[in-house]
């Protein structure tokens, strides 16, 4: 559960009376997510998600975050809506921590996703890539290289705890990705965590998709490639190619991939596991005992980037060889 920061019934009625929503009804914590706290508002005019931003979202980025929301809404696709306060204002504070409104979406997200689904993903990804185009304002992505290897410096000395060889087995692969990583691929607005968790269904219809709280400026193939990781596996870990298929298909229906984009993709695939892998490593090691949420584990990233090291070509992803 994901409930850093506890909130007091007054301090949320004073809150949200900068916004136009009626009186509160009820409010109860959200047992899911990993990054912030979030909540589910009954008020008198409609249900609403509270997010009170934590440790890894900046608050220089909230508007970049927000304002994305709006522009793919506006667009089209279905995600959260921010709500502006009284006095024009995106967001305001509570507790000490930045917090807004947004609007609560219908739908569920899928424990067993299967390939129809994947397909209906990658038709949504690549709409919102092409959506994302004209988005006016930009941000780095935190979590890339560099950001790799921050987190590396902090982790590597205790990544042997975990388990015995990685420590050489992560600094070989961070080398060998910061050799070899694409600098020249079509870049745009990326989700950067488009798991099943962040993706709504009702039925077999994708309904929404939300936690816009990495999205950057990035390869959009890289998008491609987290879901790949995020969608493509198996329990048992194996690779299941026909889902993989599915993805890609979905995506090129909508937004055909070029010939580099295509050939970089076992290599953006080895580089998103790695970006997994580092952050669930550092919670893994970081988390206070305690703290209201379930930790992943990051050697589930790591046989991931284990199978992508062996791929040879996209193909392997079901793709027609190039
Ligand atoms: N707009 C929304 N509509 C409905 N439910 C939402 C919405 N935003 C978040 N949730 C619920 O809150 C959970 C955690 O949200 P998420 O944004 O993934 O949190 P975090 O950023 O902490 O990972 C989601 O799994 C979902 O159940
Ligand atoms: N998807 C990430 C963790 C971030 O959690 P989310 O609840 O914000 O999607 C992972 O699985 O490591």
């Amino acid at each position: 559960m994901a409930v850093y920061t506890d909130i007091n019934e007054d301090d949320l009625r004073q809150f949200l009376k900068a916004y136009d929503v009626g009186e509160l009804l009820s409010y109860r914590g959200i047992a899911e997510g990993v990054e912030n706290s979030n909540f589910l508002l009954h008020t008198e005019k409609f249900p609403l998600i509270l997010t009170l931003y934590e440790k890894r979202v900046d608050e220089g980025d909230l508007p970049f975050y927000l304002g994305l929301m709006q522009h793919l809404a506006d667009r089209g696709l279905s995600c959260p809506l921010p709500l502006a306060r009284d006095d024009g204002e995106p967001y305001g504070r509570l507790c000490g921590r930045p917090a807004a409104l947004i609007s609560f979406l219908e739908g569920m997200w899928l424990r067993k996703p299967a390939a129809t689904h994947c397909r209906e993903l990658g038709v949504a990804l690549a709409r919102m890539h092409i959506a994302g185009q004209d988005f006016e304002l930009t941000r780095k992505n935190a979590l890339a290289l560099r950001g790799w290897v921050d987190l590396w410096d902090k982790s590597a000395a205790r990544a042997d705890e975990v388990q015995k060889g990685l420590e050489n087995e992560i600094t070989e692969e961070l080398a060998s990705l910061e050799d070899r990583w694409p600098v020249d691929l079509p870049e745009g607005v990326i989700h950067a965590d488009l798991f099943p968790d962040n993706v709504f269904f009702i039925g077999d219809k994708l309904s929404g998709v939300i936690d816009f709280y990495f999205a950057c400026n990035d390869f959009l193939a890289y998008d491609l490639s987290i879901c790949l990781n995020a969608w493509c596996f198996e329990k048992d870990g194996a690779f299941n190619v026909t889902k993989a298929r599915a993805l890609i298909e979905g995506y090129q229906s909508v937004r055909p991939l070029d010939k580099e984009e295509i050939e970089a993709l076992p290599l953006l695939c080895r580089g998103s596991a790695l970006r997994f892998f580092l952050t669930r490593l550092y919670d893994w090691l970081n988390t206070p005992a305690g703290a209201l949420v379930v930790k992943k584990d990051p050697l589930e990233y790591l046989r991931y980037l284990r199978f992508h090291r062996s791929v040879e070509t996209a193909s392997e992803y079901g793709l027609e060889r190039t």
